[in-house]
């Protein structure tokens, strides 16, 4: 006997840049949008009968009319409409998930002054959301960031590990730190100012990575998980993922020259990875 365990659908990457025009200047956001959809769909898979089925195009429909009438201006917001939308109209539907990648938009700076439309791509930082609510049931939302590519040139050593026969890593005092930050957390209540809350959880954690004395990623990373609880006590845990991307040093002295500190080759793969789960002690 067989029997359909799970199933899920919807719509994913759905790109959407959304201009809000102010009277002297616009606003811009850049979303990809995923939508997926629990429910009844039984039938659908055993017996091909769509008659519960909302098209997956009809969700992408879904993202650009909302994002027409909407007010919000945190993703997070606009995904709590989009779900309730999609539970109000879809009896058949237990539940329902937003998922939205943000991309990094800066308004130019031309001559010294913000220009009020034009913009550049910040960096390839994303900041995420995911939202998921079951009919009749609470909002869960799940906020991060990824790819948020940093580095330091000083307070980072690494010394005091295991050595054993295949030991080949010198102990140092002074290195380059280099990580591509990916986080999330999820926020105890539904109603936030999210992106001001955002804000505030992002520059704790980046004045942690530029001022901290970091004996190992590890450290540090465990040290501006801290940081953004102490700063955000509307979420009680955050998981961070920090790759160490190496940066090695060039030996020159084949070419009888030294190099203190300067010269390095920075290199992608293979990369540590480091990550962990930080939450306040109940
Ligand atoms: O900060 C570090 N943590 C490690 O666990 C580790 N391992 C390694 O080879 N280099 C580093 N650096």
């Amino acid at each position: 006997m067989i029997e359909l365990a799970e199933n899920r659908y919807g719509k994913s990457r759905v790109r959407l840049m959304k201009v809000t025009r102010h009277a002297h200047d616009h606003d811009l956001r850049e979303w990809t949008v995923q939508v997926l959809l629990k429910g009844d769909f039984e039938t659908a898979h055993l017996d091909g009968d769509n008659s519960k089925i909302l098209p997956t195009d009809t969700m992408k429909n879904t993202v650009y009319s909302l994002a027409r009438t909407s007010k919000a201006t945190a993703m997070e917001d606009y995904a709590k409409e989009l779900v309730d939308f999609l539970l109000g109209r879809n009896p058949q539907v237990s539940s329902a998930s937003v998922r939205i990648e943000s991309t990094m938009w800066k308004r130019l700076t031309v001559d010294g002054e913000p220009h009020p439309s034009a913009f550049m791509r910040g960096s390839g930082e994303l900041q995420t959301t995911s939202v998921e609510r079951a009919q009749g049931g609470n909002f869960h939302i799940l906020s991060g960031l990824d790819n948020l590519v940093l580095l330091k040139t000083a307070n980072s050593g690494f010394e005091g590990y295991i050595k054993d026969s295949l030991t080949t890593l010198s102990e140092t005092k002074d290195r380059l730190f280099g990580t591509a930050v990916t986080a999330e957390w999820h926020y105890t209540s539904p109603d936030l100012d999210f992106d001001a809350v955002r804000t505030n959880l992002r520059e704790a954690m980046l004045r942690t990575f530029a001022n901290h004395n970091s004996k190992s990623v590890q450290q540090t990373l465990y040290a501006m998980a801290e940081s953004a609880l102490e700063a955000v006590p509307a979420i009680n845990e955050i998981e961070i993922t920090m790759p160490n991307k190496h940066c090695l040093l060039v030996d020159l002295s084949r070419f009888n020259q030294d190099n203190p500190n300067e010269i390095f080759v920075p290199t992608d793969e293979p990369h540590g990875y480091i990550e962990a789960r930080v939450r306040r002690k109940s």
